[in-house]
């Protein structure tokens, strides 16, 4: 049986979801082919925060639960941070780089960007981290896709844009970056560089064998304990308000040759000028764990402020 992808038509979703197409076949031999989803962020030109964050998953979602497709391909941090009803994380491949990137037009870089200089980003996470800089950054709302944006850039809508190291080397066009930015300056999206590969939990291949199993030959466990780690600390300081939330973690031998996880979270005030950032380690197994009490730490060391939730 040919496995139907679901995936949305942009260059970014398309490349990501070949490179899982063809890495599935070569693990299993299955054939898979790829099923074109328009989503409700493809058709809009609204700001991302008005559309709300699952606009670019709703419609892959609802073709899963309609069987239309045996599974989807997500960018990780594009999920909402609450779980989907009947469906599975089946996988979590190896990241891609998961640093940001600055691509400005005249090659200066991040540290070399003067009072005015207008810079392309509707990220309230990247806004935050450029204007806690105090350099007089000037941020400008962009969308579209990413090609769409490179071209605004190159036709001098901005003098730079901050873009996802990850989304620009899948489309090939990691040359045009000028500076990846180091996660102490800015601190990367939960999940960022990251796939999800998502299906119906209980489906089942005609021989009775479960997709969900399939589809884990691609997990990478590394991957998965940093993103879940990145999510659940991202689901905790989510609950009742919107609020720029970067995390990152890696995962390291430790001296005892056991893996930890090191994960780093901030939050930021919507002008950058108050932020609170901190570390919190722990083993694989507790990722979420991790990322809950690095949450609640947050929250003690004032994160609520810089949230807006009210005492
Ligand atoms: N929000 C858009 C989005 N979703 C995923 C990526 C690509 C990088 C990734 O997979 O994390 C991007 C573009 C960007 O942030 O520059």
């Amino acid at each position: 049986m040919t496995l139907r992808l679901g995936t949305r038509g942009s260059a970014l979703a398309m490349a990501q979801s070949r490179t899982v197409a063809d890495a599935l076949t070569a693990a299993t031999g299955r054939p898979v082919e790829l099923v074109e989803i328009v989503t409700a962020g493809d058709r809009s030109s609204e700001p991302i925060p008005r559309l709300g964050v699952g606009v670019f998953v709703s419609a892959l979602r609802d073709a899963l639960h309609a069987k239309e497709i045996d599974f989807a391909v997500h960018s990780y941090k594009d999920l909402p941070s609450a779980p989907a009803d009947g469906l599975t994380i089946a996988a979590v491949p190896p990241r891609e780089d998961p640093r940001d990137a600055l691509i400005s037009r005249d090659g200066r870089t991040l540290a070399e960007l003067g009072p005015g200089t207008r810079v392309g980003t509707g990220a309230a996470r990247r806004i935050a981290q450029l204007n806690g800089l105090g350099r007089g950054l000037e941020c400008l709302p962009v969308r579209g896709n990413i090609d769409t944006r490179l071209r605004k850039l190159a036709d001098g809508e901005y003098d730079a844009l901050v873009l996802a190291t990850a989304g620009l080397r899948r489309i090939g066009r990691q040359d045009e970056i000028t500076e990846v930015l180091d996660p102490m300056l800015m601190l990367p999206a939960p999940a960022q560089g990251a796939l999800a590969i998502e299906c119906r939990t209980d489906a089942v291949l005609p021989g009775g064998a479960p997709i969900v199993e399939l589809l884990s030959t691609l997990d990478d466990e590394h991957t998965r304990a940093a993103v879940t780690a990145e999510r659940a600390l991202l689901a905790t300081l989510e609950a009742g308000c919107s609020a720029p939330v970067a995390a990152f973690a890696v995962v390291a031998e430790a001296e005892d040759g056991e893996y930890e996880i090191y994960l780093r979270g901030g939050v930021f005030s919507q002008d950058g000028i108050q932020a609170v950032r901190l570390s919190a380690t722990g083993t694989l197994t507790d990722a979420a764990a991790v990322g809950r009490r690095l949450a609640a730490d947050l929250l003690a060391e004032g994160a609520d402020i810089a949230l807006g939730v009210p005492a």
